[in-house]
């Protein structure tokens, strides 16, 4: 499989975007809230790179598989476990697609009432949105293509890998 970005390359964007966050949060404390599973490794490695005050927590929403059709099909199946009211939130995750994983999360996040709402994604693929959504934080903008690694899997598997990479041939629904 093509190496996208390798791992040097993916450590020097996260450094970056973790000084960022760091300058903008001067002297704040923030919440990251990480959208297993993909986004653990993303979260894990950007929580390094910020030195401000930071905790985090994770969120799972039911994945809606291969249809990808209605915004309505995303649905939570793990919350935060402590309250965000009054604090600055930044939701970190691995890929913006389509967007309707985000566009659901951002909508809930706000009714817990945060101070600020965030968002951070390793990856951007602007082509495929079907919603309107956009990330304040993205290491990189990618082409309409299938990727794996760094997190990200097809069919669970690859998450494991350390750059990103393409999937050779565009799965089904894809
Ligand atoms: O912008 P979207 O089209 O909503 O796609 C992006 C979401 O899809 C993937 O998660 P998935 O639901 O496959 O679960 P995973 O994180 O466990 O891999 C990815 O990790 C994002 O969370
Ligand atoms: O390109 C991708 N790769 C892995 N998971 C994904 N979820 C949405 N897009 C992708
Ligand atoms: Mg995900």
């Amino acid at each position: 499989m093509d190496v996208l970005f390798s791992k040097e390359q993916i450590a020097e964007r996260v450094q970056a975007i973790g000084k960022q966050i760091s300058e903008e949060y001067d002297g704040q404390s923030i919440v990251l809230i990480g959208v297993l599973k993909g986004a653990a490794i993303f979260l894990a490695d950007l929580a390094r790179s910020i030195t401000v005050d930071n905790t985090f927590d994770f969120v799972a929403v039911s994945s809606y598989g291969r249809a990808r059709v209605s915004s309505g099909a995303v649905k939570l199946i793990k919350d935060i476990d402590n309250p965000i009211e009054g604090k600055h939130v930044i939701i970190v995750e691995d890929i913006l697609d389509t967007g309707l994983t985000l566009s659901y999360l951002r909508q809930l996040m706000l009714q817990h009432k945060p101070a600020s709402l965030k968002i951070a994604t390793c990856l951007d693929k602007p082509e495929r949105r079907l919603v309107p959504i956009e990330a304040d934080y993205a290491c990189f903008k990618i082409p309409n293509r299938f990727v794996i690694g760094y997190g990200m899997d097809y069919a669970e598997r690859y998450r494991g890998v350390d750059d990103i990479r393409l999937y050779p041939d565009t799965p089904p629904g894809h």
